[in-house]
């Protein structure tokens, strides 16, 4: 496909360009930002600090991470023209729909791109990954039909989240598991959102609509919205009894397992090695297991089932894990890659920033496979 026309399709295995940020390491099931594997991350970090060194490409020290943390926390408030186009969104619309037109409009009041104020770049994107996760909460109570909470100005970046979307203080266990939820998919290479981004980008458009550009990308079922489809899957399935045969079946009539298969893994991705970790462990303290259970047997089933034929590069994903820990959390399946977006802002934008120092427009060549000297017909003569 493609490959006989001289051309990559899907881009499959084309080097687009040079980054630092991260590096997808599919052979090996391994993630780095910036040279630290992901598992460290997650072990001994919190996702400002993740922010920082994935924005700045250094690590805090710790006054800096002081700094860093005022400014996002008293960057939370939403504009006002923001709060009016989530405001006029239909309670109906998917909330990637209305996420999406909520960050172009923070863009109503941006400046023009200055490629060379590098710090001024920055300090916009601080704003929009600090707004974006409010965003996501007042368009998730909207949907409810409940009031907004505002932001508080005390709590993390994964508290405060939690805090404006459940209207409670969520306790020390829960907002670190999603705080290392968010560093988990704060940046993955050259996938599909971050490319949009920086094509975006590229043409020196704004932060804000390269980001919102982003967003859109993401939520298609084949990127960030496959994590709403597997519990979508999960619960169709209805209960962990039928959920053995309901994979044969599936594979016998080569429908897509939502939550498996990748572009560069060949083997298990380490983020769902981390969130099922986190999965179990938080699973063991509830009463309803029934999610996990069936999510279990369909991975299960696939690894054993797909281990025995050629396909053995279909593993499971990021997205195959985490919603069924955001359920865990009283969290909507449909707010799960709004949620996706809270964490990815930090790495789109620091594509961004890093694409910005040596800037080229993206602009690819097609192979053209039309006609080469069609004829116009006039209306009245065509069939
Ligand atoms: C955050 C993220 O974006 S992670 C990815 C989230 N997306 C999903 O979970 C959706 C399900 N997965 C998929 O659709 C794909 O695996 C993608 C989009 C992730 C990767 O797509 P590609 O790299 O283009 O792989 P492609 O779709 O060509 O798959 C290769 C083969 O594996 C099969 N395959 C891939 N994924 C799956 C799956 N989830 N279930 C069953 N078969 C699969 C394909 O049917 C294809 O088989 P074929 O060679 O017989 O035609
Ligand atoms: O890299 C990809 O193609 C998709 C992915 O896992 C991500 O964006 O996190």
């Amino acid at each position: 496909m493609g490959e006989d026309l001289g051309f990559s399709k899907g881009l499959a295995g084309v080097v687009a360009d040079a980054t630092s940020v991260s590096q997808v390491q599919g052979e090996d099931g391994r993630l780095i930002y910036r040279g630290i594997s992901i598992e460290e991350l997650a072990e001994k970090s919190t996702y400002e600090e993740c922010v920082y060194f994935s924005l700045y490409g250094k690590m805090p020290t710790k006054n800096q991470l002081t700094k860093f943390n005022t400014e996002l926390r008293h960057n939370r408030v939403l504009p006002k023209a923001v709060e009016a186009v989530i405001a006029a969104a239909p309670r109906s619309a998917h909330p990637m729909a209305v996420l999406q037109a909520a960050v172009a409009a923070m863009g109503f009041d941006e400046q023009p791109v200055n490629l060379k104020n590098e710090d001024a770049n920055i300090h916009n994107a601080i704003k929009i990954i600090s707004q974006l996760a409010t965003a996501v909460a007042h368009i998730s109570r909207d949907r409810r039909g409940l009031s907004h909470i505002p932001p508080n100005t005390e709590m993390s970046h994964a508290e405060n989240f939690l805090y404006m979307l459940h209207g409670k203080v969520p306790n020390k266990e829960e907002a670190r598991i999603f705080d290392v939820a968010l560093i988990l998919h704060l940046d993955h290479d050259f996938n599909a959102s971050t490319f949009s981004a920086r094509v975006v980008a590229s043409t020196e458009a704004k932060l804000s609509l390269s980001i919102s550009a982003a967003i859109g990308a993401l939520s298609g079922p084949l990127h960030g919205g496959a994590n709403e489809k597997v519990l979508e899957m999960a619960d169709g399935i209805g209960a962990p009894e039928h959920a053995k045969e309901w994979v044969l079946n599936a594979i016998a009539t080569k429908a897509k397992v939502m939550g498996f298969g990748h572009r560069v893994y060949r083997t298990m991705d380490p983020r769902a090695k981390v969130l099922r970790g986190m999965l179990e462990k938080l699973v063991a303290t509830k009463s309803d297991k029934s999610t996990y259970e069936t999510l279990r047997i369909v991975h299960d089933t696939m690894i054993e089932e797909l281990g025995k034929t050629s396909k053995d590069y279909i593993w499971p994903n990021v997205d195959f894990w985490s919603g069924s820990l955001y359920r865990l959390m009283d969290i909507d399946s449909i707010d799960f890659t709004p949620i996706f977006a809270v964490s990815r802002v930090a790495g789109w934008s620091s594509h961004i920033i890093e694409m910005w120092r040596d800037n080229r427009i993206y602009r690819p060549s097609a192979k053209y496979v039309g006609p080469t000297d069609a004829k116009y017909q006039d209306i009245k003569n065509r069939k």
